[in-house]
C-alpha cells in the first residue's frame, strides 16, 4: 500500500461556520509534512475528516489510495494521535495499548516494542491518569504506531511540551519519515515545526495558502535581501537608494538592502569611499516566512471582503 494522504476539494460547514473550504493537498512518503495555520485554520477538522471521523460536505480524503472508512486494518494503514488526552485515567499505560492492539487484531509482542520506541519503559505499569502532558503525548504516539502504519498523522503534537520533549518528538518523526513513511504533523506555530518539516501546507480559515517545500518557502521569503553593517549608516542608505535599491535602516548601524546584489554594493560603497564592516546574505526564519504569507492571505481576505456585495 502506497504511504500518501490525498486530500481532494474536501469541504465542511458547521452552520454558518465554513471550517474546511475546497481543500486539496497530498502527503508524500519519505518527509514529515507540516500542517499549519492558527487556531480555528481547519487543521483538527480535516485530520477528522482523512480519520472518517467526520463526514465531509464534498470532497475526498484518501490514506493509500482509499477512504479510511473501508480500509480493513485500519491501526495497519494509518496512525494518528488527534487527542492526546483522551485516554482512560485509571487505566494502566502497557494495559491501555494492550487494549488497543486487541481491538484492532495486532499481536500483543507489539505492545512493548511502541512502549520502548516512545520511551515509557518506565512509566508503562503506572495509571494514565497520573501521566504529565509530556507522558501523555508519548503514550498517545505509542497508541498511533502499534499498527506499524506507513502513514502517521499527529494533531498539534508538541503543543505544550518543553524544549527536551520539542526536540525528541522532532527526531522521532524525522526517523520515522527516514523509514519512507508520510508524516503529516499539524501546529498552530511556525516556530515550533523549524527544523522539523520537510514540506509545508499552510491553511487559513479552512483554505489552502501554500503547499511548498521548506527550502523553497525560505528561498522566496528571503528574497535576495542582504545585511549591511556601517558606522556610517545614513551615506550608505544615500549611495544604495541613489543605485535603485530598496534601503531599511536595521538597529544603529545596520541597513537591510534589497533590489541590489552583495557584489554590486561592494563596489558601489567602495567607489564613494563608504566603510562597510560586514556584508551577507539575508536569510529568512521560518516565522518570518509563515507570517509573509499569512499577511497575504489576510490582505487578499481584506480586498475580496470590501469588494464583496
Ligand atoms: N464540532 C464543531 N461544531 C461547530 N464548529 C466547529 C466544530 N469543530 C470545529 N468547528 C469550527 O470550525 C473551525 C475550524 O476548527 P478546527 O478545530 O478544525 O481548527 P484548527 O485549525 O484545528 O484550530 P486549533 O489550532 O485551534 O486546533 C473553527 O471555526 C471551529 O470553531
Amino acid at each position: 500500500m502506497d504511504a500518501t494522504i490525498e486530500v481532494r476539494g474536501l469541504r465542511k460547514r458547521y452552520g454558518p461556520t465554513v471550517a474546511v473550504d475546497d481543500l486539496s493537498f497530498t502527503v508524500g512518503p519519505g518527509r514529515v509534512t507540516g500542517f499549519v495555520g492558527p487556531n480555528g485554520a481547519g487543521k483538527s477538522t480535516t485530520m477528522r475528516m482523512i480519520m472518517g471521523l467526520d463526514r465531509p460536505d464534498g470532497g475526498t480524503a484518501l490514506v493509500g489510495g482509499k477512504p479510511y472508512r473501508s480500509l480493513r486494518t485500519p491501526l495497519c494503514r494509518l496512525g494518528a494521535m488527534l487527542d492526546a488526552a483522551a485516554l482512560h485515567p485509571a487505566r494502566r499505560a502497557r494495559d491501555h495499548l494492550l487494549w488497543l492492539a486487541h481491538a484492532g487484531g495486532i499481536p500483543a509482542r507489539r505492545v512493548d516494542t511502541v512502549i520502548e520506541l516512545t520511551g515509557l519503559t518506565g512509566a508503562a505499569r503506572r495509571r494514565a491518569g497520573g501521566f504529565s502532558l509530556g507522558m501523555r503525548q508519548r503514550l498517545g504516539i505509542a497508541a498511533a504506531l502499534l499498527g506499524d502504519p506507513p502513514v502517521l498523522m499527529f494533531d498539534e503534537p508538541v503543543n505544550g511540551l518543553d524544549p527536551e520533549g520539542i526536540t525528541w518528538i522532532r527526531g522521532l518523526l524525522r526517523s520515522l519519515a527516514a523509514e519512507g513513511r508520510a508524516v503529516l504533523v499539524s501546529s498552530h506555530l511556525m516556530s515550533e515545526l523549524e527544523g522539523g518539516a520537510d514540506h509545508l501546507v499552510v491553511i487559513g480559515r479552512g483554505r489552502l495558502i501554500a503547499d511548498t517545500g521548506v527550502g523553497e518557502l525560505l528561498d522566496a521569503a528571503s528574497g535576495g535581501r542582504v545585511e549591511l553593517r556601517t558606522a556610517r549608516r545614513q551615506e550608505a542608505m544615500t549611495v544604495l537608494a541613489h543605485a535603485g535599491a530598496t534601503v531599511t535602516a536595521n538597529g544603529r548601524d545596520a541597513v537591510t538592502v534589497a533590489g541590489l546584489g552583495s557584489e554590486r554594493i561592494i563596489t558601489l560603497l567602495t567607489g564613494a569611499g563608504v566603510a562597510f564592516s560586514g556584508i551577507s546574505e539575508h536569510r529568512a526564519t521560518l516565522e518570518e516566512a509563515y507570517m509573509e504569507l499569512t499577511r497575504d492571505a489576510v490582505e487578499f481576505r481584506a480586498v475580496a471582503g470590501r469588494e464583496a456585495p
